[in-house]
């Protein structure tokens, strides 16, 4: 499907990169924060079990980052009737906000560009971008007008979801097969048998996609199995007397929730983490959502999986071609920096509060990512009826 476009202008501020080496710690055990948090809270008071345990946690930045890595709950005031009225403060701040990361909604045809003839690619996060993020992972379902959405957009535009989470679970919660998947930030990629293989990846082989199909299989990290495998067990059992912590095994990640954990445990919870990485150099720390992610020292994460996505559907280098990535999470900022850096396509950021980000405009939450990909659908069955009658004439 063919769509027009043009170029928007877009405003970026970055956060400056934390001193790593002035901190003096391994750089595997740092927060990997591609774009830090512009609203810190301070560290937790907690009382020590052990004398000195926690600093290693205070000092490499893991509990500000912990404690900034999803928005507050919103602070609500009652007016004289009862009713909840959310602060205005934090919306004028929004609006301010905007004014950087303007409404992809709003902006629907600037991003668009009808214009121009431009091919829509849309890459999508899943959790707090297709499903709104929930307390149980294995409950973050996504809602049967999300997922009718996301098979008419597919119907029109390539369309590919890159998230944390394993490909196959990723698929479960999803469940449309006309769609590409990427699991675990990118490092298990299933691409049909007739798109290309980017050559410098010949790490593909073969193998079947959700249809049953002959498909590549491309997963770049796959000698870390066995590791993950085991620090996924030794996280599980340091965790295990942790009220409230959950460790998911993601093939080539391993996530240790802290959403349900008390904060006053939040330390101890990253300080185990933290003992067990100092046994894995080869393993690194990324932070999500209330989630401390254990994966791979390697040079690969979600932008080089839009990249690599691209190529394989022969559309890298192509001035005709307009990616599309939304997403929520400090991951998605790696995806939204490479369109960004290549000066192609846009990063839409799902947020309820303002925040930094390399994306290029905003949607505030789940139902107006909805909005926007039915949108787009909108648009594409428009252009197609003009087509037809054009035709017809
Ligand atoms: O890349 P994503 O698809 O966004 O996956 C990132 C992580 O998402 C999940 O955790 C997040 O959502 C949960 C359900 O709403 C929520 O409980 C949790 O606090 C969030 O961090 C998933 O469980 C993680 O494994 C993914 O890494």
């Amino acid at each position: 499907m063919d769509v027009k476009s043009t170029k928007a202008s877009s405003i970026l501020a970055d956060p400056s990169p934390m001193n790593k080496s002035r901190l003096g710690i391994r750089s595997n055990l740092l927060p990997c924060s591609q774009s830090g948090p512009s609203f810190t809270t301070s560290v937790p008071t907690v009382t020590r079990k052990k004398p000195g345990k926690l600093d290693d946690v205070r000092s490499n930045g893991w509990l500000d980052a912990m404690q900034s890595s999803s928005p507050p709950r919103k602070k609500v005031n009652k007016d004289f009737n009862g009713v909840d009225l959310v602060s205005d403060e934090a919306e004028i701040a929004y609006q301010f906000w905007m004014i950087r990361y303007p409404s992809a909604l709003n902006s629907f045809q600037t991003i668009t560009g009808r214009e121009m003839n431009k091919k829509l690619v849309i890459f999508l996060d899943y959790d707090g971008t297709l499903s709104p993020i929930v307390d149980d992972p294995d409950r973050a379902f996504m809602s049967d007008d999300m997922r009718s959405a996301l098979r008419n957009v597919a119907k029109y535009f390539p369309t590919a979801i890159i998230s944390g989470r394993s490909r196959n679970k990723v698929y479960e919660l999803v469940g449309l097969t006309e769609l590409y998947y990427a699991g675990s930030h990118g490092m298990d990629i299933v691409f049909p048998a007739k798109d290309l293989v980017p050559e410098k990846h010949v790490k593909c082989v073969k193998s079947t996609d959700n249809k049953g199909k002959e498909a590549n299989l491309f997963q770049p990290a796959s000698e870390f199995i066995p590791m993950i495998n085991e620090v996924f067990r030794n996280l599980v059992e340091i965790t295990k007397d942790i009220k409230g912590a959950k460790v998911e095994d993601h093939k080539f990640c391993v996530s240790v929730h802290y959403r349900n954990v008390d904060e006053n445990s939040w330390p101890v919870i990253a300080q185990n983490v933290h003992d067990i990485l100092k046994g894995y150099p080869r393993l690194r720390l990324t932070h999500g959502r209330k989630v401390l992610e254990v994966r791979p020292v390697i040079d690969w994460d979600k932008g080089k999986a839009v990249e690599f996505l691209l190529e394989s559907l022969g559309f890298s280098n192509r001035s005709d071609v307009l990616p599309i990535y939304i997403g929520d999470d400090r991951t998605d900022e790696d995806a939204f920096k490479v369109l960004r850096k290549k000066n192609r396509g846009y990063g839409i950021l799902v947020s309820t509060v303002p925040k930094e980000s390399n994306a290029s405009f905003s949607l505030r939450d789940t139902s107006e990512v909805q909005d926007f990909l039915e949108s787009l659908v909108k648009m594409a069955q428009e252009d197609d009826d003009e087509d037809a009658s054009y035709d017809t004439n």
